[in-house]
C-alpha cells in the first residue's frame, strides 16, 4: 500500500492506495501533519511506502520520522516524468502541476490535454497529444478572491462561498457572489474555449478543492476529478520505480 500526500498550500490532503486503488482520502492542516499520519499508519499497517508532492511551507524533513518503517519519497523536480517540459523556467514549475501533467499524460494518451485545477489558485496546464508540456496560466482561486476583495478594500465584508442568486447583483453581499463565481466560470469556460480553439481533440480535466462547485455552473463539458492529483501522484510514483 502506498500512502500519497499532496502539501497544497492551504490545507494537506492524503490518500492511501493499494496498486491504483484509491481506498480512503484524508485532509487535514500542517499543524495536526505528524498525529495523522501516524493514524493512516496504525489503520492501514500494510503501508509500505510514503509519497509526498509539496508546494506548501512543509519540508521533506517533515517526514523523516516516518523512515524507519516506510519507503519516503519526497518527490521533486529531478524524478523521471512522462512529459517533455518545454516551459522556459522548469526549475520554478510548481509541483503540483508537474504531477498533474503526468497524471494526464498517462492517463489520456495521444490527445491534447487541459489541466484545471481550482485550489488556492487556479492553474491551467497545457500537455499536448506529442507528450510535451506547453505551460498554462495561474490564477487566484474563488477563496482567495473572496478574500481578497475583503482585504485590499475598507467595505466589502469577508464572504463565505456561495452560489449567486441572481446574475444582476442587487445587494453588496450579491454584488460579491455573482462577481466572485460568475467571473471565475467565465474565466475556466474562456481558456477551455480558447484551448479547443488551437485543436480538435482536446480533453478537460478539472480538479482541486472546488471542482464540485465549478463544474455544475460550466458550459462545456469536462472529466470533473476532485481525485485527480492524489491519483497523479500514486501515478507518478509507479512511473518513477519503472523508470529509475
Ligand atoms: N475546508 C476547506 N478549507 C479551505 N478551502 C476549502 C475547504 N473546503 C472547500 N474549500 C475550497 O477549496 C479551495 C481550495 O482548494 P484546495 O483544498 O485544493 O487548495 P489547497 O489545499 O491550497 O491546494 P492547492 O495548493 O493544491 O491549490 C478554496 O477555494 C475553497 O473554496
Ligand atoms: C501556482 C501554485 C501556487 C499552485 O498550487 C504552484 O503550482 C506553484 O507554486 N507554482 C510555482 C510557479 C509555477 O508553476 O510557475
Ligand atoms: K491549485
Amino acid at each position: 500500500m502506498i500512502l500519497t500526500v499532496d502539501v497544497g498550500n492551504t490545507r494537506i490532503k492524503a490518500a492511501v492506495f493499494e496498486g491504483n486503488m484509491l481506498l480512503e482520502n484524508f485532509v487535514f492542516t500542517k499543524n495536526e501533519l505528524k498525529k495523522n499520519i501516524e493514524n493512516i499508519l496504525k489503520k492501514y499497517k500494510n503501508t509500505t511506502h510514503l509519497v509526498v508532492a509539496s508546494v506548501g511551507n512543509v519540508e521533506k524533513e517533515s517526514f523523516l520520522g516516518f523512515n524507519d518503517e516506510l519507503i519516503v519519497h519526497f518527490v521533486t523536480h529531478n524524478d523521471p516524468f512522462p512529459f517533455f517540459n518545454e516551459y522556459e523556467t522548469p526549475q520554478t514549475l510548481g509541483i503540483d502541476r508537474m504531477v498533474l501533467a503526468a497524471g494526464a499524460t498517462l492517463q489520456f494518451p495521444n490527445q491534447n490535454r487541459l489541466v484545471i485545477d481550482a485550489g488556492t489558485c487556479v492553474t491551467y496546464d497545457f500537455i499536448d497529444q506529442d507528450d510535451t508540456y506547453r505551460g498554462g496560466a495561474i490564477s487566484p482561486g474563488l477563496r482567495l478572491r473572496y478574500e481578497s476583495l475583503h482585504k485590499y478594500t475598507s467595505k466589502l465584508p469577508l464572504l463565505e462561498l456561495e452560489s449567486p442568486k441572481h446574475f444582476v447583483g442587487a445587494s453588496t453581499s450579491q454584488s460579491i457572489h455573482s462577481g466572485v463565481v460568475n467571473a471565475l466560470v467565465y474565466e475556466i469556460d474562456g481558456f477551455i474555449d480558447e484551448y479547443r480553439g488551437l485543436s480538435s481533440n482536446f480533453i478537460i480535466i478539472l480538479t482541486g478543492g472546488d471542482t464540485e462547485f465549478l463544474a455544475k455552473r460550466l458550459k462545456n463539458t469536462i472529466f470533473a476529478n476532485s481525485n485527480f492529483l492524489i491519483e497523479s501522484l500514486n501515478q507518478t510514483f509507479q512511473y518513477k520505480i519503472n523508470n529509475d
